[in-house]
């Protein structure tokens, strides 16, 4: 083989392997590939297996949790239905039966009428909404809607405060029946019954009623009762529920009232409670499908079964009712005084006139009463019990709250027995006082002459302001104020309760007082000094009728229920008023004046008491408590402010003082003497009550006694009475420089005081000689004659006598006989003798005016007095 053969050979040879060497390369790779591609085959399917377990897993956590998720939403959802339908309907809205009574709330729950049938065993009321959202339709079986409709009204009826919700029943088919188990409601008012043919009537009423609240109540301010009441906190009308049971068809007409009542009447509080009528669904009218088991629907409730509850058992219903009936019976819950305060105190001014609420109108309208120059002055009437007092205070509390002390005063007097203005004054358990009260008297039954005081002083006021009126040249209060900024002129309240005592009888102190009252009605209305007489005896409102003049000029009148001429002839108003109420009548009682007013409830001592301290704590610095005069309790000597102003006096020159008890005044002064060295100047007790006797001579000896120095006075006591002996031996051992005589000396001493008696000069210290029972003088004419002789001659030689006769006739006695002369007796008290018995001692025509009453004297001393006073002996020293 050539050289090129084999090398062509080996080329291909070498070339064929090389092919082969690459063919296998490549098989081998591939190979290689092909199991790369298996093994990745398998991995991609084992993880998709894998996968496809885990999204199942996934899955099924998933759907897991899902699960649990909505269980535990519908509990927490049903939980919280269930708390929300606790709170919609709280106490009587949603109790169950077995545990059920009235509770009443302040705004109307939704009631609870049986539970949802949810998913879930957590027990969720079914509510439905009545007073003040809506109506309430029940159809269905009738038998189980009665029973509903009887637990929606009981459940009303027992959230709502007793009066303040009335039903009307309309039940042609049973007469009543189906409401019969509240029957006990009917008595009270609280349901009346509607006629089989009177539904046009009540529908036309009842539209009527929605449309006088929306005119007159809400006018235009307010878009419902429920808004109004939020607003205000009053309920001024109360909610009308009128339950229509089983009538088919209505006509047209009624069709149309039914349609306006469904639109309007629950923002007027009119409600409806229906079955038995086609109704068609609307806003606010709940329809409920009554059945038997759990197949019953509601249309708020959707296509969720509901349950409803049994009925409300009869003794449930009956006990209710009664209590509801009595609680309506009772009368209106009443009014709290706060409702008459203003935000912030003493914030008006009086310049004008006094204006403050005294309580709201029917239509829950505060109402304002006014005393300026017009109306001036008031008549309050009531009888006995019916809110007289309450109502004073009440109107009281309402100005004192408004006006300063500086602008407003008060001058309280209580004829009745009793102690109603007291509260006033500071007392033992409580130190305040109302700051604007000047004076308080109280248990003045007796002492007239206080009321009188009272007149005369307010009097003397009417005159300060009317000179100062006149030196500024102005007519009235309001000019005054303006003319002297800088003055006080506050205006002035006098309240006389139970006036008519004061008028009562025909004798001087009644006329006195009627032409006081007079001139203070007609020319106190510009001068600012209000009159307020009150009275619960129509004898009262009499006495002044026959002064027609007086009477015009109390054009503000105050009926209380039952109050009888009081208001004009015709207006019979106050007949039909309820309790707690008043009729205001600012124009002489003509009836188109009249308002009605509810009148908050002032009596309470503490709520009274929470206002008097609040004004108390403000009032302005150094003003004192009012002086309280209690005609049932005796003074005593030691808190005289005139007492506490006598001292010692040295030197001869000055005339002693002697006090004898508590003059019945507005200010508190004690009735006085003055023994200057003069004849006449003896003073004698006259009557036969010896512990009121040794009490004046008491507050004689003691008075006298702290105007000299230890030995300045010379006192002599001699005591003729046994059953004054202790008396006269605790008055000796106050006295200083004090003898004691008795029946078998008593010859001494008025010897010995005779003798001075005639002496030439008169005595360097004054004697004081005071008698007790000096009628029983032993010792025959000598005796008397010497005591004679001191009467006449003693006084200008400073020997006194102080002495008590056990009657006037045995003064008149011992001063010589029927035909003597009584003037050395300048002075006297009277206490159990009849004025006629007075005569003698009394200068000009006739005698003093007394009829004796216990711890009560008479006072007289001719050189100073024009007129006798009566006086209140000091018990304890
Ligand atoms: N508006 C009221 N609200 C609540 N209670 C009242 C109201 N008015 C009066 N009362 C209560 O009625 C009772 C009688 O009232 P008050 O004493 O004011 O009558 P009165 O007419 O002054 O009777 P009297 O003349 O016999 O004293 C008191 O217990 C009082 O608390």
């Amino acid at each position: 083989m050539s050289e090129s053969t084999t090398q062509q050979v080996m080329d291909i040879r070498a070339g064929l392997s090389h092919a082969l060497g690459a063919a296998e390369n490549a098989l081998a790779a591939a190979q290689s590939d092909y199991e790369t591609a298996i093994e990745r085959r398998e991995r991609v399917v084992q993880a998709a297996i894998a996968r496809r377990q885990n999204v199942a897993e996934a899955r099924d956590q998933r759907m897991r949790e899902i699960d649990e998720q909505s269980r535990d939403d519908l509990a927490a959802f049903a939980e919280a239905a269930a708390r929300a339908a606790d709170r919609a309907a709280p106490g009587a809205a949603g109790d169950p039966w077995d545990d059920w009574q009235p509770s009443p709330l302040d705004t109307a729950p939704e009631l609870r009428v049986g539970r949802l049938l949810l998913p879930h065993p957590e027990e969720v009321p079914a509510l439905v909404p009545l007073l003040d959202h809506g109506h309430v339709v029940v159809r269905g079986d009738r038998a189980v809607g009665d029973e509903v409709v009887a637990g929606v009204l009981l459940r009303a009826l027992g959230t709502a405060a007793p009066g303040s919700l009335s039903l009307i029943g309309y039940d042609p088919e049973h007469l009543g029946g189906g409401l019969a188990r509240f029957a006990t409601l009917a008595p009270a008012g609280v349901l009346r019954f509607a006629g089989p043919g009177e539904l046009s009537a009540l529908l036309d009423e009842l539209v009527d009623h929605v449309r006088r609240i929306n005119e007159t109540v809400l006018a235009g301010e307010y878009t419902s009762l429920r808004e109004l009441a939020a607003a205000t906190h009053r309920r001024p009308e109360p909610w009308r529920v009128a339950v229509l049971l089983g009538v088919s068809e209505l006509n047209r007409a009624d069709q149309t009232q039914l349609q306006r009542l469904l639109r309007t009447g629950a923002a007027a509080g009119v409600h409806l409670l229906i079955q038995g009528i086609p109704v068609q669904a609307g806003p606010g009218i709940e329809f409920i499908t009554a059945q038997p088991g759990d197949n019953a629907r509601m249309s708020s409730a959707g296509a969720l079964p509901v349950r409803l509850d049994g009925g409300p058992p009869q003794a449930v219903v009956a006990a209710a009712c009664r209590r509801i009936a009595e609680a309506v019976a009772a009368g209106p819950a009443p009014v709290a005084l706060d409702s008459l305060l203003p935000a912030e105190i003493w914030q008006e001014s009086s310049a004008a006139g006094l204006s403050a609420p005294l309580g709201d109108s029917p239509q829950g309208v505060p109402v304002t009463v006014t005393l300026s120059d017009y109306p001036p002055h008031a008549l309050i009437a009531g009888p006995s019990g019916t809110g007289k007092t309450n109502l004073i205070y009440a109107w009281m509390g309402a100005l004192a709250a408004r006006y300063s002390p500086d602008e407003l005063a008060f001058y309280l007097l209580d004829f009745k027995e009793g102690v109603s203005f007291a509260r006033f004054a500071p007392g033992r358990r409580d130190p305040s006082w109302l700051p604007h009260v000047q004076l308080v008297g109280v248990n003045v039954n007796t002492d007239r002459e206080f009321g009188l005081a009272l007149l005369r002083f307010l009097g003397e006021e009417l005159r300060r302001r009317a000179d100062a009126a006149k030196r500024y040249e102005v007519t009235n209060l309001a000019e005054l104020r303006a003319e002297d900024p800088a003055g006080h002129w506050p205006r002035i309240v006098a309240v006389v309760d139970e006036f008519q005592v004061l008028l009562s009888g025909r004798d001087s102190l009644a006329t006195e007082a009627v032409d006081l009252l007079e001139d203070l009605a007609r020319r106190g209305r510009s001068q600012g000094i209000h009159l307020i007489l009150a009275s619960q005896d129509v004898s009262g409102i009499e006495a002044l009728w026959g002064r027609p003049a007086l009477v015009a000029q109390f054009s503000l009148r105050i009926a209380l229920p039952r109050a009888r001429r009081i208001l004009a002839e015709t207006n019979t108003a106050a007949e039909s008023l309820p309790r707690y109420h008043a009729l205001v009548n600012a124009d002489s009682g003509a009836t188109e004046a009249n308002k009605v007013v509810r009148v908050p409830a002032a009596g309470d001592r503490d709520r009274w008491n929470a206002l008097q301290h609040r004004l108390w704590r403000s009032r302005p610095e150094g003003q004192g408590p009012p002086r309280l005069f209690d005609g049932d309790v005796i003074p005593r000597l030691s808190e005289s402010p005139d007492f506490g102003r006598l001292a010692p006096v040295e030197g001869t020159s000055a005339a002693p003082m002697v006090l004898l008890g508590e003059t019945i005044d507005v200010a508190s002064r004690s009735a006085r003497t003055v023994l200057r060295r003069a004849p006449g100047r003896n003073l004698a007790i006259l009557g036969t009550r010896t512990e009121e006797a040794c009490a004046i001579l008491a507050t004689a000896g003691v008075s006298l006694a702290a105007q000299f120095p230890p030995d300045g006075a010379r006192f002599s006591i001699l005591c003729l009475d046994q059953d004054a002996r202790p008396a006269a031996e605790a008055l000796c051992e106050r006295l200083p420089d004090c003898g004691l005589f008795w029946a078998d000396n008593a010859d001494w001493l008025l010897e010995d005081a005779a003798s001075e008696a005639s002496a030439s000069w008169p005595a360097d210290r004054p004697h004081f000689l005071m008698i007790y029972a000096a009628d029983a003088l032993p010792g025959g004419k000598a005796v008397a004659d010497q005591l004679r002789t001191i009467l006449r001659q003693g006084p200008e030689r400073r020997i006194h006598v102080l002495g008590w006769w056990r009657g006037a006739g045995l003064l008149r006695d011992a001063l010589g006989g029927h035909a003597s002369r009584t003037d050395p007796i300048g002075a006297w008290v009277a206490l159990d003798v009849h004025g006629s018995e007075l005569a003698a001692y009394y200068p000009g025509a006739g005698a003093p005016v007394w009829y004796p009453r216990p711890w009560r004297a008479l006072h007289f001393d001719r050189s100073v007095h024009r007129g006798t006073e009566v006086i209140i002996p000091y018990g304890q020293l």
